[in-house]
Order: structure tokens, then C-alpha cells, then sequence
């Protein structure tokens, strides 16, 4: 093992020890490869979370035993049970390995310090809850198989909705006589569809080629404005191998789906993951062996699902707990401005001149896990100051999105979110 340089505690360290219950040996842990750090300011903002308890981690194309095949073997040899009764979904562990080796990504712990105190205490004002989900005008109201199927396709189909035009020529849905763009211009275009008597959330319609083609899809997502929706051939094939699945494995119809899950939010997720490629958001970083799973479709799908139903009926998951922020554009762009994430000049650079991030790079896994990372300390810092706080991950991002949103439509964005063309987010 090598040796690490003891660090001198810098005030900074000693400063947010108390914030996050970690007993820290004040050791850094350096980049596996020993780049250099290119942000000036990370040996500051370095996260607590580079300190370990234990050796600090490698990267894992070092020597590092598989951590799961040793807990496997602990508790084999303890005698214990070797199937863990309730799944995992190994996002949370991935994103803080992200941050851990990040080099273009920092979080500044003071500024999560400030932002959990002030999203807790306007989530309060507002009675922000997961009923808020359903106050949306646009959202589905029922609490029925229809909406299950409703949100299922949604969530199929819920990626990348930038633009590179102005906010009057870019992409919008004309529905019930406004304007819809975004993620809102997905929901008002699948609205709008079945008023006109198209089943766009039937698995059966999405399978019949001569029925649902790309025209017709062009024609459920007209525009008012001559930009058409993006990534639509990229939509079409979502639906195409998602009528496949549910028509081979789950009776044609997502309630099946839910079902299987027995009550699992991070099973639904991991079900999700692993029969269904366009909701398998997982991808490789720098040198490490297992990929790092986001599943932001996957997650946001049952975080739907929790908050339309209210926890009840297809939306109870007796560990929702388990689902972290979705790790889209949107919300890492707020946490900058609410200075919680950091970027090193080249990317803030990047960022600033809206130059697309390469897919799958380490850029786009470090703002995506970074931002997950980001939101978890958030919710720690809020539960550790209010322990009876009805408040978990899923609230803060989606508080944190509908902020960004009512931001956006009063004219103040900030600053810039990165851009991105992908089917993962
Ligand atoms: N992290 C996170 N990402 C979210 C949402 C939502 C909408 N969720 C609704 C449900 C409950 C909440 O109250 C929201 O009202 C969309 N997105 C993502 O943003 C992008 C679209 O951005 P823009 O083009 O500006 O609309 C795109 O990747 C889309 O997938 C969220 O909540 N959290």
C-alpha cells in the first residue's frame, strides 16, 4: 500500500468535520494516476468523503479485492445468511467513487451547508411533499393502471430536451391553449395524443410497426415552432423494445412490471436495469472495473410513481429511501449556482461557452455523480438538523427542479446547465 502524505488539517477540514459524522484522520486520499488537480481550488473543496476510514481506496484496476465478494465471504464465514434480503441499487456507492477520484468536479461544503438550510425551509413553506406531484396542471390525476402506463411511457421517453434556440423558437407543444416546453413539452405532446385518440401509452400500438412509425411519432410530438422535438428515431426505438419486453416478460402491461417488484423501489429500478437497455444507464469510469450505475429513467420512473400514487397503491416502495437525485442537466446546474458544485476552469469553460460534453466521458460521469453525491450530502445535512423531516432525495430534486424551472420562466437563470444530446438524460 502506498504511503500518503499526512496533510496538515486545513482549517477548511476541521471547519466541516462536524458537518458530515465522518471521523476523519485528516488523510488525503490522491488520484490513483496522480493527475494533477486542475482545479485551483480543489485541495480545498477535496470532499470529506476523500477521507476513509479504512486505506483510502484505489482506483479498481488496482489490486482492490471485489468488496462485494468479500462481504459475501464475511458473511459466509460468520455464518450468516449470503443472500442479502433486500436488494441494492449500488448507485449511491457509485457516485461517491466518482467523487471520490473527480478532479473536474469539487463540492463545497459550506455552500451544501447553506443550501440544505434553505431548501429545507422553503420546502416547508411551500408543504413541499410528494402530493406536490400531482398539483402539476399537466400530470396525470387518476390513480389507476392507466396512469401507471402513463408514466411508465413518459419516463421511457423523459431525456434531453435542450435546445440551441431562443426561448420563442425553440421546440414547444401547444396544449390547452399555452405553450409547453422541456420536459413539460413531452407530457403535454402524450396528453394531447390521447385526446386525439392515439394509444401512445399502449405497449400493443408500440410494437405494430405499420401503426406506430415515425411519422406518426412526429406527428403526436408536433411542434409550434419549426424546431421538431429531439432524438425522436432515438424515442421510437425505446418504445419499440419496451412493447417487446412487456409483450415477452410482463403480460403487455407496466403494473406487471410494478408488481414484480413486490414493493421494492430499488428492485423495480434494478428490474428496470436489467430488462430494458434504454433504461440501463450505466457506464464505465476511468480505470474502475464495475461500471457506475446513474439510472436516472429508472429512478425518476419509480419516484413518479411514488409521488403520483402518494406512497399508496403502484406507488408504495417500502424503501424509497433508496432512490437518489436523477441526474439529469437540470439540478447540477442549480447546485452551482447555489454554489454546492464546482467546476475546474476547463470545464466551467466548457460549460460557460456551450460546448457540447463528450458522451460517456469522464466529464459528463463527473457532473452526473457528482450531482447525485451533491444532493446526498444535502439530505444528510437536513436530516441531521431536522431528524423528523419527511424529507428524502427525491423532494430535493424535484424541488430543486421545479426552483430552477420558476427561475427560468421569471428570467433569472443563472448559469448555464451543460449540454448534452443523450437518451440517459
Ligand atoms: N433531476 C430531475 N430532472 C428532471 C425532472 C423533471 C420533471 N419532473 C417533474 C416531476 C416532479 C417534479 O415536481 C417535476 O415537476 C424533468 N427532468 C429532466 O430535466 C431535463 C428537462 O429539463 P427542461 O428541458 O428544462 O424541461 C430532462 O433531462 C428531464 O428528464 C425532475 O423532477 N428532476
Amino acid at each position: 500500500m502506498g504511503r500518503y502524505p499526512i496533510s496538515k488539517p486545513s482549517s477548511l477540514c476541521v471547519m466541516f468535520r462536524d458537518i458530515f459524522p465522518v471521523h476523519v484522520p485528516l488523510r488525503w486520499t490522491p488520484l490513483s494516476d496522480h493527475r494533477p488537480t486542475t482545479h485551483p481550488a480543489a485541495p480545498f473543496f477535496r470532499p470529506l468523503s476523500s477521507f476513509h476510514l479504512t486505506t483510502p481506496k484505489m482506483s479498481d484496476s488496482e489490486s482492490e479485492p471485489d468488496l462485494e465478494l468479500l462481504a459475501l465471504l464475511r458473511q459466509h464465514l460468520q455464518g450468516k445468511p449470503t443472500v442479502s434480503a433486500e436488494p441494492e441499487t449500488g448507485v449511491l456507492e457509485g457516485a461517491e467513487y466518482v467523487y471520490d477520484n473527480a478532479i473536474d468536479v469539487a463540492i463545497d461544503m459550506r455552500s451544501c451547508k447553506n443550501a440544505a438550510a434553505v431548501i429545507y425551509a422553503q420546502m416547508q413553506r411551500k408543504q413541499y411533499s410528494a402530493a406536490s406531484w400531482s398539483a402539476h396542471e399537466l400530470h396525470p390525476k387518476s390513480k389507476d393502471a392507466a396512469t401507471v402506463a402513463f408514466i411508465f411511457t413518459m419516463d421511457l421517453l423523459n431525456f434531453s430536451f435542450w435546445s440551441e434556440r431562443s426561448a420563442a423558437e425553440r421546440f414547444a407543444v401547444e396544449y390547452r391553449g399555452k405553450r409547453w416546453t422541456g420536459y413539460w413539452s413531452l407530457v403535454a405532446a402524450l396528453q394531447r395524443a390521447l385526446d386525439e385518440g392515439i394509444p401512445i401509452t399502449d405497449s400493443h400500438f408500440w410494437q405494430d410497426e405499420e401503426a406506430c412509425t415515425l411519422d406518426v411519432l412526429r406527428q403526436v410530438f408536433r411542434s409550434c415552432t419549426d424546431e421538431e422535438m429531439p432524438l425522436l428515431a432515438e424515442r421510437l426505438a425505446c418504445l419499440r423494445e419496451a412493447g417487446t419486453v412487456l409483450y415477452e416478460k410482463y403480460q403487455c402491461h407496466p403494473t406487471h412490471l410494478v408488481d414484480a417488484a413486490n414493493g421494492s423501489a430499488a428492485a423495480l429500478v434494478n428490474l428496470l436495469a436489467r430488462d430494458f437497455s434504454c433504461f440501463r444507464d450505466e457506464h464505465r469510469f476511468e480505470g474502475r472495473r464495475k461500471p457506475i450505475r446513474i439510472l436516472k429513467r429508472p429512478q425518476i420512473l419509480v419516484a413518479d410513481l411514488w409521488a403520483c400514487f402518494e406512497g399508496g397503491g403502484y406507488g408504495e416502495f417500502r424503501d424509497i429511501d433508496k432512490i437518489t437525485m436523477f441526474a439529469d442537466y437540470r439540478v447540477p446546474q442549480i447546485l452551482n449556482s447555489m454554489g454546492c458544485l464546482y467546476y475546474s476552469p476547463p470545464l466551467g469553460t466548457a460549460i460557460r461557452l456551450k460546448r457540447e460534453i463528450p458522451h460517456g466521458g469522464s466529464w459528463e460521469m463527473q457532473l452526473r455523480a457528482c450531482s447525485i453525491w451533491c444532493v446526498e450530502l444535502i439530505r444528510r445535512e437536513i436530516i441531521k438538523e431536522h431528524p423528523d423531516a419527511h424529507i428524502n432525495a427525491i423532494l430535493i430534486d424535484f424541488f430543486l427542479y421545479d426552483t430552477i424551472k420558476e427561475m427560468e420562466a421569471a428570467g433569472e437563470e443563472s448559469v448555464p446547465h451543460h449540454r448534452t444530446r443523450s437518451i440517459w438524460y
